[in-house]
């Protein structure tokens, strides 16, 4: 069994309908489990600024999906739920980002894990250390810190 934890981001309405429904997907697939959830947060954009804000969450799942399988899965449930990818970094209805796989290092040419970005990220970390605040990042040689105003939303969690 793997451990892996994934992050959730949506910036088009009706956001938490489209967390919502990520969630659902995953949880459905029949060799992914999902075992904590974030609160959900709302955030300012960061990189392409002109932009709504985003709700943005991190999940815990146990999977026996390989990496690669994953992001197969991930990327069919972004597509189901109409993401475009028009602009690079522009508006979207459901991120899903693998962060984390178990403690490994993964370097494909789909797929890198730990995520590349996941550090200078306050709208991942923030969430990721609610539920793992035992996780320990290894930080690129000579980055800096983080970025990003990061509230949490008030009201029920999905
Ligand atoms: N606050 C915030 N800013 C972002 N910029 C990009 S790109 N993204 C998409 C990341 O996959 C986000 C996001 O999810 N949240």
């Amino acid at each position: 069994m793997n451990q892996v934890y994934i992050a959730l981001g949506t910036n088009i309405e009706p956001r938490e309908k489209f967390l919502e429904e990520g969630l659902h997907r995953l949880q459905d697939h029949e060799e992914i489990n999902v075992m904590k959830t974030s609160s959900i947060y709302q955030t300012a954009p960061v990189g392409y600024t002109k932009q709504a804000d985003f709700l943005n969450m991190v999940i815990e799942v146990e999977t026996t999906c390989s990496p690669l399988e994953l992001l197969d899965y991930c990327q069919q449930i972004e597509s189901e739920l109409g993401r475009k990818r028009t602009i690079r970094f522009g508006p979207r209805t459901l991120d899903l980002d693998i962060l984390l796989y178990n403690q490994e290092n993964i370097e494909m040419e789909r797929l890198t894990i730990p995520h590349p970005r996941m550090h200078e990220r306050a709208f991942v970390l923030v969430p990721l250390n609610e539920i793992a605040p035992h996780v320990i990042l290894p930080l690129p040689d000579g980055e800096k810190d983080v970025t990003g105003a990061v509230k949490k939303l008030p009201g029920k969690d999905l």
